[in-house]
């Protein structure tokens, strides 16, 4: 259960002093939600290497321009409808780059290698090919999250256990218990009995509160809330970590922190719902985001405020 995931290995310092490469890339998915990949070729640098069909962004052109433009040159896929999805910087031992990857949601075309490049769709949780760009770890992960999240807030076991049910029989593959009210052997009592009683339908399992709390539940990591995450110094030891955040530097410093994903819900919201029934649904809506985010499920659909004009579509 403990560990860091594998997309938080430490990144050289030596890079760090290098000018960024804008770099833009395409995530394609076929009705199996497998994702295409291509091979680097000889011709290119870390040949070998599996990546997203992407290049550099020219100067001057749009990074949704040149996600689009890259995939029609690589792999003969033209996008009709796509929208920013996350977008990072990695650092590689002599370079960095700033991938802003974006999600095709509507496409056309067969793919095909057109520089000679192999291509594969593959299973994101399960690649079945190698080496992936390193840089390109953080993408699959996210990938990997299911669409669907469930926060349960309740002291009563019997009821939390009901709402965690409920839940996963509304399609949440991943479920955050809150009890903060409780003492943390209750609290831990509380996530065993949680998370035996959603075992069978397979979601992941997070307890708000220290890494080692979690891994006496048996969860599958932890979570913490905004307050807990501003005063967390690094990630704690765990295979799965998500954040509360309250604003955008918030959501900055669960990037820097090394956070899994956030969950993007003013305390007020998740107070209310959870008077009334312990749950509150949210669902993946990340765009243009350093990690994957969530918003309460009612909202996100129409939540475009702070990211107007973002889904490109083409004809
Ligand atoms: N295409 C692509 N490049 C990636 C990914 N992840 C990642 O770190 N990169 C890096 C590798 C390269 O350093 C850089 C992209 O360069 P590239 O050589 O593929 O770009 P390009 O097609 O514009 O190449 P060129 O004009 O220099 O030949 O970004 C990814 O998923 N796809």
């Amino acid at each position: 259960m403990i560990g860091l995931s594998s997309h938080h290995a430490a990144q050289r310092p030596c890079a760090m002093s290098s000018p960024v490469i804008e770099v833009a890339v395409a995530v394609v998915q076929d009705d199996r939600g497998h994702v295409l990949l291509a091979e680097r070729t000889a011709r290119q640098v870390a040949a070998g290497f599996w990546e997203l069909p992407g290049g550099k962004i020219d100067s001057g052109e749009s990074a949704s321009a040149a996600a689009v433009r890259e995939l029609d040159e690589e792999t003969g896929i033209h996008a009709t409808a796509f929208r920013p999805w996350l977008c990072y910087v990695h650092a590689f031992p002599t370079k960095r780059v700033r991938l802003h990857i974006f999600r095709v949601e509507r496409w056309r075309g067969t793919p095909v290698g057109r520089e000679g490049q192999r291509l594969a769709w593959v299973d994101p949780a399960e690649p079945g090919v190698a080496p992936l760009l390193p840089s390109n770890a953080r993408a699959m992960f996210a990938l990997g999250l299911p669409q669907l999240l469930a926060v349960v807030d309740h002291d009563d076991p019997v009821r939390a256990a009901a709402a965690a049910i409920a839940a996963c029989d509304r399609g949440a593959g991943l479920i955050v218990i809150r009890a903060p009210r409780c003492a943390p052997d209750q609290r831990i009592a509380l996530a065993r009995r949680i998370i035996a009683a959603v075992a069978p339908a397979g979601p992941r399992v997070l307890l708000q509160g220290s890494a080692l709390e979690a891994q006496r539940a048996g969860a599958h990591g932890a979570f913490a809330c905004s307050a807990t995450l501003r005063r967390s110094p690094a990630r704690p030891s765990v295979r799965l970590w998500g954040v509360a955040c309250d604003d955008a530097s918030d959501r900055a410093l669960a990037a820097q922190r090394g956070a899994d994903f956030a969950i993007e819900a003013p305390p007020l919201l998740l107070a209310a719902n959870n008077r009334q029934a312990g749950l509150t649904m949210l669902r993946a809506d990340g765009t243009a985001a350093e990690l994957p985010l969530f918003k309460p499920a009612a909202t996100a659909a129409r939540d475009t405020s702070r990211f107007p004009a973002t889904t490109g579509v083409l004809t």
